[in-house]
């Protein structure tokens, strides 16, 4: 359990989602961990796990040891900029999840601060994201902090910064292409008989099945698909029209796609 006082600004998807696996994990009390934003309507069932809900970003940045800002791209040097008279370089660690923008952005805005750039995905709500970190200006310790945080969320991998964009296609976006790879199961399931409840179960749970054989036993992918594979049976036809249909192409295409957003806008 930390002791430390964390502050997430910006209570969106990833912030609420954020101090959600904080409070299931233990890492933190909810008495530790602030989350602001300008509505706070939307975050009622943390105010009702005793998280503090706040409005006020330089009380809440004033009081907490982790910053972590969870802000939109578009907003978030604004919102540094305006703050950054709260910020002490001299005992806080601030930790951004904010896609595409660089520790360097970060250090212009808030000099000295020790910064973590992390990039979760919205797993970490239930300790199953793949966190990517890179750092600057931070020391053992606080890479140490950061890391078992993270580490109590999900999985962590310390990557270099100039990846930092690749990891937030195939890990943060990535949770969206595996749901709709799952819904596109659900809906082939029900055309072939099962309904949506029984489709949707044995959905989800042979895509978890598939990733743990390849998590825990290290296995390639190729390795295990070629045990599904009977000779003249049902799994190579399927697979086949799939690949004749573009399935691997289109996957690629999009993570490329992705990513050429992040860097090209
Ligand atoms: N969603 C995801 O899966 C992932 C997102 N990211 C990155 O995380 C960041 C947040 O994304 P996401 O959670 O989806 O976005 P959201 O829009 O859901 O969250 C951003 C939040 O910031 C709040 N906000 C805006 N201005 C302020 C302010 N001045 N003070 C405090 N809060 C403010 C907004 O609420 P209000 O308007 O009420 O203030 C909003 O809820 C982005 O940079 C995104 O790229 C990274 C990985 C995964
Ligand atoms: O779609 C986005 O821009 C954000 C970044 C990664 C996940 N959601």
């Amino acid at each position: 359990m930390s002791a430390k006082k964390i502050a997430i600004i910006g209570g969106g998807n990833l912030g609420s989602a954020i101090a959600q696996g904080l409070l299931k994990s233990g890492f933190s009390n909810a008495a530790d961990i602030t989350v602001t934003k300008r509505n706070t309507a939307t975050l009622a069932s943390l105010k009702a796990a005793g998280v503090q809900i706040e409005t006020d970003n330089a009380k809440t940045i004033r009081e907490a040891e982790v910053v972590v800002v969870a802000l939109k791209p578009y907003n978030v040097r604004e919102v540094l900029q305006e703050f950054r008279a709260s910020f002490d370089p001299a005992r806080q660690i601030l930790i951004s999840v904010v896609t595409g923008v660089s520790i360097d952005d970060l250090d212009h805005i808030l000099p000295g601060m020790a910064v973590v750039r992390a990039m979760p995905n919205t797993a970490i709500a239930i300790q199953e994201s793949i966190t990517c970190i890179c750092a600057k200006n931070t020391s053992e310790e606080q890479i140490r902090y950061v890391k078992t945080m993270f580490d109590q969320l999900g999985a962590t991998v310390s990557i270099d910064e100039k990846l930092m964009d690749a990891a937030t296609v195939l890990g943060a976006c990535g949770i969206a292409y595996a749901l709709r790879y799952i819904r596109a199961n659900i809906q082939g399931g029900i055309e072939i008989g099962f309904d949506v409840r029984t489709a949707s179960l044995i959905a989800a749970q042979t895509v978890k099945g598939a990733a743990e054989l390849l998590i825990r036993e290290n296995r390639h992918p190729e390795e295990e698909i070629d045990k599904v594979t009977t000779p003249k049976g049902c799994t190579i036809a399927g697979l086949n029209e799939m690949e004749h249909q573009g399935f691997s192409s289109s996957l690629i295409k999009g993570i490329t796609a992705s990513y050429n957003k992040i860097i090209k806008g």
